[in-house]
Protein backbone atom coordinates (compact mmCIF):
# COMPACT_ATOMS: atom_id res chain seq x y z
CA UNK A 1 0.00 0.00 0.00
CA UNK A 2 1.30 3.21 -1.25
CA UNK A 3 2.15 5.89 1.96
CA UNK A 4 1.48 9.61 0.77
CA UNK A 5 2.37 12.72 2.33
CA UNK A 6 0.53 16.03 1.66
CA UNK A 7 2.35 19.09 2.91
CA UNK A 8 0.88 21.36 5.38
CA UNK A 9 -1.27 24.05 3.91
CA UNK A 10 0.54 27.28 4.87
CA UNK A 11 4.33 27.50 5.05
CA UNK A 12 5.79 26.73 8.53
CA UNK A 13 8.74 27.19 10.12
CA UNK A 14 12.28 24.51 9.18
CA UNK A 15 9.65 23.26 6.49
CA UNK A 16 12.51 22.57 4.30
CA UNK A 17 14.46 20.81 7.25
CA UNK A 18 11.24 19.00 8.38
CA UNK A 19 10.47 17.34 4.52
CA UNK A 20 13.93 16.15 4.20
CA UNK A 21 13.71 14.92 7.81
CA UNK A 22 10.49 12.80 6.74
CA UNK A 23 12.11 11.63 3.40
CA UNK A 24 15.68 10.44 5.28
CA UNK A 25 12.66 8.52 7.55
CA UNK A 26 11.48 6.87 4.37
CA UNK A 27 9.02 8.72 2.99
CA UNK A 28 8.30 7.96 -0.37
CA UNK A 29 5.98 10.27 -1.91
CA UNK A 30 5.75 14.31 -0.80
CA UNK A 31 2.97 16.19 -2.63
CA UNK A 32 3.38 20.23 -1.79
CA UNK A 33 -0.07 21.45 -1.76
CA UNK A 34 -0.36 25.59 -0.70
CA UNK A 35 -3.66 26.39 -1.72
CA UNK A 36 -3.66 29.77 -2.91
CA UNK A 37 0.34 30.17 -2.21
CA UNK A 38 2.89 32.75 -3.96
CA UNK A 39 5.09 31.61 -6.68
CA UNK A 40 7.92 33.04 -4.79
CA UNK A 41 7.52 31.55 -1.25
CA UNK A 42 7.10 27.74 -3.00
CA UNK A 43 10.20 28.98 -5.25
CA UNK A 44 12.34 29.49 -1.63
CA UNK A 45 10.57 26.12 0.23
CA UNK A 46 11.70 23.61 -3.18
CA UNK A 47 14.79 25.06 -3.09
CA UNK A 48 15.71 24.63 0.33
CA UNK A 49 14.66 21.06 -0.25
CA UNK A 50 17.88 18.32 -0.67
CA UNK A 51 17.54 17.95 -4.73
CA UNK A 52 17.85 13.97 -3.68
CA UNK A 53 14.36 14.54 -2.97
CA UNK A 54 12.70 16.06 -6.05
CA UNK A 55 11.56 13.19 -7.92
CA UNK A 56 9.42 11.94 -4.67
CA UNK A 57 7.81 15.65 -4.92
CA UNK A 58 4.10 16.41 -6.53
CA UNK A 59 3.70 19.88 -7.49
CA UNK A 60 -0.23 20.57 -6.75
CA UNK A 61 0.29 24.19 -8.14
CA UNK A 62 2.91 26.36 -10.01
CA UNK A 63 3.17 23.62 -12.56
CA UNK A 64 6.10 25.73 -14.09
CA UNK A 65 8.39 25.18 -11.20
CA UNK A 66 8.72 21.44 -11.83
CA UNK A 67 10.89 22.02 -15.33
CA UNK A 68 13.54 24.14 -13.13
CA UNK A 69 14.33 21.79 -10.30
CA UNK A 70 13.78 18.43 -12.17
CA UNK A 71 10.02 17.50 -10.37
CA UNK A 72 8.45 15.37 -12.95
CA UNK A 73 5.02 14.53 -10.99
CA UNK A 74 2.28 16.83 -11.37
CA UNK A 75 -1.07 16.82 -9.39
CA UNK A 76 -4.30 18.65 -10.53
CA UNK A 77 -6.77 19.34 -7.94
CA UNK A 78 -10.55 18.57 -9.10
CA UNK A 79 -10.90 22.39 -10.31
CA UNK A 80 -7.74 22.61 -12.35
CA UNK A 81 -8.20 18.99 -14.03
CA UNK A 82 -11.78 20.73 -15.26
CA UNK A 83 -10.39 23.37 -16.83
CA UNK A 84 -7.27 21.40 -18.11
CA UNK A 85 -8.12 19.78 -21.63
CA UNK A 86 -7.77 15.86 -22.45
CA UNK A 87 -5.33 16.48 -24.91
CA UNK A 88 -2.81 18.83 -22.55
CA UNK A 89 -3.04 15.91 -20.01
CA UNK A 90 -1.78 13.50 -22.64
CA UNK A 91 1.02 15.92 -23.51
CA UNK A 92 1.94 15.88 -20.05
CA UNK A 93 2.17 12.33 -19.93
CA UNK A 94 3.75 12.12 -23.19
CA UNK A 95 6.38 14.23 -22.03
CA UNK A 96 7.11 12.35 -19.46
CA UNK A 97 5.35 13.47 -16.45
CA UNK A 98 3.57 11.50 -13.74
CA UNK A 99 0.28 13.06 -13.21
CA UNK A 100 -2.02 12.42 -10.44
CA UNK A 101 -5.79 14.29 -9.46
CA UNK A 102 -8.62 14.37 -7.02
CA UNK A 103 -11.75 13.64 -6.89
CA UNK A 104 -14.80 13.80 -3.81
CA UNK A 105 -17.55 11.80 -5.81
CA UNK A 106 -16.50 8.07 -6.16
CA UNK A 107 -18.44 8.01 -9.15
CA UNK A 108 -15.87 10.18 -11.29
CA UNK A 109 -14.00 7.21 -11.98
CA UNK A 110 -15.82 6.81 -14.43
CA UNK A 111 -14.46 9.82 -16.83
CA UNK A 112 -11.17 10.19 -15.55
CA UNK A 113 -8.65 10.17 -17.85
CA UNK A 114 -6.23 7.06 -18.60
CA UNK A 115 -3.47 10.03 -18.34
CA UNK A 116 -3.71 9.74 -14.52
CA UNK A 117 -1.41 7.79 -12.52
CA UNK A 118 -3.73 7.65 -9.55
CA UNK A 119 -6.11 9.87 -8.02
CA UNK A 120 -7.26 10.93 -4.86
CA UNK A 121 -11.03 10.44 -2.95
CA UNK A 122 -12.07 11.34 0.18
CA UNK A 123 -12.62 12.97 3.01
CA UNK A 124 -12.73 8.76 4.03
CA UNK A 125 -12.38 9.71 7.43
CA UNK A 126 -13.54 13.21 9.25
CA UNK A 127 -11.03 15.73 8.66
CA UNK A 128 -7.98 16.34 10.99
CA UNK A 129 -6.62 19.72 9.94
CA UNK A 130 -10.57 20.90 8.28
CA UNK A 131 -12.91 20.99 11.22
CA UNK A 132 -16.10 19.80 9.90
CA UNK A 133 -15.07 18.18 6.80
CA UNK A 134 -17.12 15.03 7.06
CA UNK A 135 -16.62 11.86 5.82
CA UNK A 136 -17.74 11.15 2.08
CA UNK A 137 -18.34 6.85 3.07
CA UNK A 138 -19.22 4.81 6.04
CA UNK A 139 -17.14 1.89 7.16
CA UNK A 140 -18.64 -0.54 4.87
CA UNK A 141 -17.45 0.79 1.98
CA UNK A 142 -15.69 -1.74 -0.57
CA UNK A 143 -13.97 -0.36 -3.92
CA UNK A 144 -14.42 -2.69 -6.59
CA UNK A 145 -11.32 -3.55 -8.34
CA UNK A 146 -13.56 -3.04 -11.88
CA UNK A 147 -14.18 0.74 -10.71
CA UNK A 148 -10.76 1.52 -10.41
CA UNK A 149 -10.08 3.44 -13.65
CA UNK A 150 -6.55 4.72 -12.28
CA UNK A 151 -5.27 3.71 -8.86
CA UNK A 152 -7.46 5.31 -5.85
CA UNK A 153 -5.36 6.59 -3.12
CA UNK A 154 -7.67 7.65 0.08
CA UNK A 155 -7.30 10.46 1.52
CA UNK A 156 -8.99 12.37 5.12
CA UNK A 157 -8.59 11.92 8.44
CA UNK A 158 -6.00 9.18 7.72
CA UNK A 159 -4.12 8.54 11.12
CA UNK A 160 -2.11 5.11 12.26
CA UNK A 161 -5.19 3.72 13.79
CA UNK A 162 -7.46 3.35 11.15
CA UNK A 163 -4.68 2.75 8.28
CA UNK A 164 -5.82 -1.11 8.14
CA UNK A 165 -9.48 0.34 7.26
CA UNK A 166 -8.21 1.70 4.17
CA UNK A 167 -6.53 -1.95 2.83
CA UNK A 168 -9.83 -3.38 4.09
CA UNK A 169 -11.60 -1.13 1.85
CA UNK A 170 -10.07 -1.95 -1.13
CA UNK A 171 -7.67 1.28 -2.05
CA UNK A 172 -4.46 1.83 -3.37
CA UNK A 173 -2.75 3.57 -0.49
CA UNK A 174 -3.53 6.63 1.62
CA UNK A 175 -2.15 10.33 1.93
CA UNK A 176 -1.95 11.91 5.19
CA UNK A 177 -2.06 15.52 6.33
CA UNK A 178 -3.54 16.22 9.70
CA UNK A 179 -1.46 13.23 11.28
CA UNK A 180 1.54 14.06 9.54
CA UNK A 181 1.40 17.82 10.89
CA UNK A 182 -1.24 18.25 13.43
CA UNK A 183 -0.78 14.84 15.68
CA UNK A 184 -0.39 11.58 16.51
CA UNK A 185 1.40 9.97 13.25
CA UNK A 186 3.74 12.79 12.65
CA UNK A 187 4.90 11.78 16.19
CA UNK A 188 5.56 8.52 15.07
CA UNK A 189 7.88 10.13 12.17
CA UNK A 190 9.10 12.13 14.88
CA UNK A 191 10.24 9.13 16.26
CA UNK A 192 11.84 8.03 13.75
CA UNK A 193 13.64 11.56 12.95
CA UNK A 194 14.29 11.03 16.52
CA UNK A 195 16.12 7.49 16.39
CA UNK A 196 13.67 4.67 16.48
CA UNK A 197 15.96 1.28 16.52
CA UNK A 198 16.40 -0.24 12.91
CA UNK A 199 13.77 -2.95 14.27
CA UNK A 200 11.26 -0.30 14.76
CA UNK A 201 11.84 1.43 11.45
CA UNK A 202 11.84 -1.93 9.67
CA UNK A 203 8.29 -2.73 11.41
CA UNK A 204 7.28 0.87 10.25
CA UNK A 205 8.32 0.84 6.69
CA UNK A 206 6.17 -2.65 6.54
CA UNK A 207 3.17 -0.47 7.08
CA UNK A 208 3.07 -2.53 10.66
CA UNK A 209 2.07 0.75 12.55
CA UNK A 210 -0.03 -0.26 15.51
CA UNK A 211 3.07 -0.65 18.14
CA UNK A 212 2.91 1.49 20.79
CA UNK A 213 5.46 3.70 19.02
CA UNK A 214 5.25 6.02 21.89
CA UNK A 215 7.52 4.21 24.62
CA UNK A 216 10.24 4.49 21.98
CA UNK A 217 10.19 8.15 22.91
CA UNK A 218 10.01 7.31 26.66
CA UNK A 219 13.36 5.52 26.21
CA UNK A 220 15.07 8.86 26.71
CA UNK A 221 18.52 7.82 29.12
CA UNK A 222 19.76 10.99 29.34
CA UNK A 223 19.10 12.37 32.83
CA UNK A 224 17.49 15.93 32.61
CA UNK A 225 17.57 18.31 35.94
CA UNK A 226 14.84 19.77 37.11
CA UNK A 227 16.07 23.03 38.36
CA UNK A 228 18.26 25.03 35.30
CA UNK A 229 20.35 28.16 35.99
CA UNK A 230 20.72 30.29 33.00
CA UNK A 231 24.12 32.72 32.86
CA UNK A 232 23.15 36.11 33.12
CA UNK A 233 25.85 39.41 32.71
CA UNK A 234 25.31 42.45 34.74
CA UNK A 235 27.27 45.73 35.12
CA UNK A 236 27.98 44.69 39.04
CA UNK A 237 28.02 40.36 37.62
CA UNK A 238 30.25 38.69 35.03
CA UNK A 239 29.03 35.67 33.31
CA UNK A 240 31.08 33.40 35.70
CA UNK A 241 30.08 35.39 39.02
CA UNK A 242 26.57 34.01 37.85
CA UNK A 243 27.46 30.67 37.80
CA UNK A 244 29.49 30.63 40.94
CA UNK A 245 26.74 32.04 42.81
CA UNK A 246 24.41 29.27 41.59
CA UNK A 247 26.96 26.14 42.05
CA UNK A 248 27.55 27.47 45.78
CA UNK A 249 23.45 28.21 46.02
CA UNK A 250 23.37 24.10 44.77
CA UNK A 251 22.00 24.46 41.24
CA UNK A 252 23.94 21.16 39.62
CA UNK A 253 22.60 22.16 36.11
CA UNK A 254 24.08 25.21 34.47
CA UNK A 255 23.44 27.18 31.11
CA UNK A 256 26.40 29.59 29.91
CA UNK A 257 24.35 31.93 28.19
CA UNK A 258 26.19 34.57 26.30
CA UNK A 259 24.89 37.00 23.79
CA UNK A 260 26.60 39.75 21.68
CA UNK A 261 30.59 38.43 22.31
CA UNK A 262 32.75 36.84 19.39
CA UNK A 263 32.65 33.28 19.31
CA UNK A 264 36.17 33.30 20.92
CA UNK A 265 35.41 35.12 23.96
CA UNK A 266 32.94 32.47 24.46
CA UNK A 267 34.99 29.80 24.52
CA UNK A 268 37.36 30.93 26.38
CA UNK A 269 34.06 31.50 29.11
CA UNK A 270 32.94 28.07 28.40
CA UNK A 271 36.07 26.54 29.43
CA UNK A 272 36.10 28.40 32.21
CA UNK A 273 32.71 27.50 33.48
CA UNK A 274 33.40 23.82 32.42
CA UNK A 275 35.84 23.95 34.90
CA UNK A 276 33.90 25.85 37.48
CA UNK A 277 30.57 23.36 37.21
CA UNK A 278 33.31 20.39 37.12
CA UNK A 279 34.91 21.39 40.45
CA UNK A 280 31.10 21.37 41.67
CA UNK A 281 30.13 17.92 40.09
CA UNK A 282 27.78 20.08 38.03
CA UNK A 283 26.56 19.97 34.34
CA UNK A 284 27.32 22.82 31.72
CA UNK A 285 25.00 23.56 28.98
CA UNK A 286 25.92 25.84 26.39
CA UNK A 287 23.80 28.47 24.67
CA UNK A 288 23.54 28.72 21.13
CA UNK A 289 26.88 27.59 20.15
CA UNK A 290 27.26 23.56 19.03
CA UNK A 291 31.43 24.04 18.20
CA UNK A 292 31.89 25.76 21.63
CA UNK A 293 30.11 22.39 23.39
CA UNK A 294 31.86 20.12 21.75
CA UNK A 295 35.00 22.05 22.13
CA UNK A 296 34.58 22.19 26.14
CA UNK A 297 33.44 18.79 26.20
CA UNK A 298 29.47 20.60 27.84
CA UNK A 299 26.80 17.81 29.14
CA UNK A 300 24.42 19.34 26.53
CA UNK A 301 23.75 22.01 23.95
CA UNK A 302 20.66 24.67 23.67
CA UNK A 303 19.22 25.57 20.59
CA UNK A 304 16.49 27.91 19.91
CA UNK A 305 13.96 28.02 17.35
CA UNK A 306 16.53 30.40 15.17
CA UNK A 307 19.25 28.95 15.90
CA UNK A 308 21.19 25.92 13.98
CA UNK A 309 18.67 23.23 13.51
CA UNK A 310 19.28 20.27 16.17
CA UNK A 311 20.04 17.84 13.56
CA UNK A 312 22.48 19.49 11.96
CA UNK A 313 24.00 20.41 15.36
CA UNK A 314 23.89 16.69 16.42
CA UNK A 315 26.13 16.05 13.39
CA UNK A 316 28.54 18.12 15.03
CA UNK A 317 28.56 17.62 19.06
CA UNK A 318 27.89 13.68 18.50
CA UNK A 319 24.74 11.12 19.69
CA UNK A 320 25.93 11.16 23.50
CA UNK A 321 25.24 14.98 24.10
CA UNK A 322 22.18 16.28 25.62
CA UNK A 323 20.41 18.67 23.43
CA UNK A 324 17.54 20.77 24.25
CA UNK A 325 15.63 23.00 21.85
CA UNK A 326 13.06 26.08 22.65
CA UNK A 327 9.28 25.72 22.13
CA UNK A 328 6.31 27.87 22.52
CA UNK A 329 3.74 26.37 20.08
CA UNK A 330 2.19 22.51 20.27
CA UNK A 331 4.15 22.56 16.99
CA UNK A 332 7.41 23.77 17.71
CA UNK A 333 7.43 20.72 20.22
CA UNK A 334 6.51 18.69 17.53
CA UNK A 335 9.41 19.78 15.72
CA UNK A 336 11.68 19.73 18.22
CA UNK A 337 11.10 15.81 18.79
CA UNK A 338 11.29 15.22 15.30
CA UNK A 339 14.93 17.05 15.12
CA UNK A 340 15.49 14.47 18.48
CA UNK A 341 15.60 16.87 21.35
CA UNK A 342 16.11 15.62 24.68
CA UNK A 343 14.25 17.73 26.52
CA UNK A 344 12.08 21.30 25.47
CA UNK A 345 12.57 24.66 27.12
CA UNK A 346 8.68 25.72 26.70
CA UNK A 347 8.34 29.78 27.64
CA UNK A 348 8.35 32.73 28.02
CA UNK A 349 6.47 31.63 31.28
CA UNK A 350 6.23 35.55 31.87
CA UNK A 351 7.72 39.21 30.66
CA UNK A 352 10.97 39.02 31.68
CA UNK A 353 14.15 41.27 30.95
CA UNK A 354 16.75 38.86 30.94
CA UNK A 355 15.75 37.75 26.79
CA UNK A 356 15.30 40.45 24.06
CA UNK A 357 12.53 39.29 21.49
CA UNK A 358 10.60 37.40 23.34
CA UNK A 359 8.01 35.04 21.96
CA UNK A 360 4.17 34.96 23.19
CA UNK A 361 3.74 34.92 26.69
CA UNK A 362 2.46 31.43 27.83
CA UNK A 363 1.50 32.52 31.42
CA UNK A 364 -0.04 29.33 33.30
CA UNK A 365 -3.12 28.93 31.27
CA UNK A 366 -0.66 28.01 27.75
CA UNK A 367 1.44 25.43 29.90
CA UNK A 368 -1.87 23.63 31.48
CA UNK A 369 -2.93 23.42 27.50
CA UNK A 370 0.35 22.83 25.72
CA UNK A 371 0.60 19.71 28.89
CA UNK A 372 -2.70 18.38 28.24
CA UNK A 373 -2.22 18.38 24.33
CA UNK A 374 0.57 16.24 25.61
CA UNK A 375 -0.69 14.38 27.63
CA UNK A 376 -3.83 13.47 25.02
CA UNK A 377 -1.38 12.15 22.59
CA UNK A 378 0.62 10.51 25.23
CA UNK A 379 3.79 12.57 24.29
CA UNK A 380 6.58 12.08 26.99
CA UNK A 381 9.35 14.25 26.87
CA UNK A 382 10.77 16.54 29.66
CA UNK A 383 9.57 20.31 29.75
CA UNK A 384 11.65 22.94 31.27
CA UNK A 385 9.25 26.21 31.83
CA UNK A 386 11.45 29.32 31.48
CA UNK A 387 11.12 33.13 31.57
CA UNK A 388 10.30 34.87 34.44
CA UNK A 389 9.79 32.45 36.56
CA UNK A 390 10.15 32.63 40.38
CA UNK A 391 10.09 30.52 42.95
CA UNK A 392 6.42 31.15 44.12
CA UNK A 393 5.20 29.96 40.48
CA UNK A 394 6.44 26.21 40.82
CA UNK A 395 4.19 24.86 42.82
CA UNK A 396 1.08 25.63 40.48
CA UNK A 397 3.33 25.36 37.31
CA UNK A 398 4.23 22.14 38.47
CA UNK A 399 0.95 20.80 38.59
CA UNK A 400 0.73 20.71 34.66
CA UNK A 401 3.14 18.08 34.43
CA UNK A 402 5.87 19.59 33.47
CA UNK A 403 9.46 18.13 34.43
CA UNK A 404 11.32 21.31 35.86
CA UNK A 405 12.06 24.82 35.53
CA UNK A 406 14.53 27.28 34.30
CA UNK A 407 15.83 30.21 36.28
CA UNK A 408 18.10 32.99 35.89
CA UNK A 409 17.08 36.52 37.57
CA UNK A 410 15.12 35.14 40.27
CA UNK A 411 17.62 32.68 41.09
CA UNK A 412 20.46 35.72 41.15
CA UNK A 413 18.27 37.99 42.89
CA UNK A 414 17.64 35.48 46.03
CA UNK A 415 17.82 37.10 49.20
CA UNK A 416 19.80 33.14 50.49
CA UNK A 417 20.29 31.80 47.29
CA UNK A 418 21.12 28.16 48.78
CA UNK A 419 17.57 28.20 50.72
CA UNK A 420 16.11 28.92 47.65
CA UNK A 421 17.82 26.58 45.80
CA UNK A 422 16.98 23.84 48.53
CA UNK A 423 13.36 24.57 48.64
CA UNK A 424 13.06 24.22 45.25
CA UNK A 425 14.69 21.28 44.48
CA UNK A 426 11.77 20.06 47.35
CA UNK A 427 8.98 21.68 45.25
CA UNK A 428 10.33 20.41 42.23
CA UNK A 429 10.47 16.13 43.13
C1 LIG B 1 16.05 25.89 29.01
C2 LIG B 1 16.02 26.96 27.97
N1 LIG B 1 14.89 27.18 27.30
C3 LIG B 1 14.81 28.13 26.36
C4 LIG B 1 15.92 28.89 26.07
C5 LIG B 1 15.86 29.94 24.99
O1 LIG B 1 16.71 29.62 23.90
P1 LIG B 1 16.61 30.52 22.56
O2 LIG B 1 15.22 30.49 22.12
O3 LIG B 1 17.65 30.09 21.62
O4 LIG B 1 16.95 31.95 23.06
P2 LIG B 1 18.34 32.43 23.65
O5 LIG B 1 18.45 31.88 25.03
O6 LIG B 1 19.44 31.91 22.79
O7 LIG B 1 18.24 33.92 23.63
C6 LIG B 1 17.09 28.64 26.77
N2 LIG B 1 18.21 29.36 26.56
N3 LIG B 1 17.13 27.66 27.71
C1 LIG C 1 16.76 32.48 28.17
C2 LIG C 1 15.30 32.60 28.12
N1 LIG C 1 14.55 32.00 27.16
C3 LIG C 1 13.25 32.26 27.29
C4 LIG C 1 12.21 31.76 26.37
O1 LIG C 1 11.05 32.08 26.56
O2 LIG C 1 12.57 31.03 25.47
S1 LIG C 1 12.90 33.28 28.58
C5 LIG C 1 14.55 33.36 29.00
C6 LIG C 1 15.06 34.15 30.14
C7 LIG C 1 15.12 33.37 31.46
O3 LIG C 1 15.62 34.18 32.46
P1 LIG C 1 14.70 34.75 33.65
O4 LIG C 1 14.48 33.63 34.60
O5 LIG C 1 15.55 35.85 34.25
O6 LIG C 1 13.46 35.30 33.05
MG1 LIG D 1 19.51 30.57 21.19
Amino acid sequence: MELIAISHPEFIPNEAERINALFRDGLLRLHIRKPGCNVADLNRLIGDINPDFYSKIALHSHHELAAQYGITRLHFPEKLRKETPEFMMEKFENAGFKLSTSIHDIDELDGLSKAFDYTFFGPVFDSISKTGYQRAITDDFYLEEEKKAVKVIAIGGIKRSNLHMIKTMNFDGAAMLGAIWYSEFHFSISLIAGGLSPRQLKKLKNENLDQDLDSAANSNTKKIERLHFISNQTLEMSHLDSIGLALQAGCKWIQLRVKDQPENDVLELAHAAKALCDSYAAKLIINDFPNIAKAVDAYGLHLGLNDMPIPEARKIVGKNMTIGGTANKFEDILLRISEGADYIGLGPFRFTRTKQNLSPILGLEGYLDLMQKLSEQKINIPIIAIGGILPGDVPTLMTTGIHGVAMSSALIQSQDRKETVQKLDKLLC
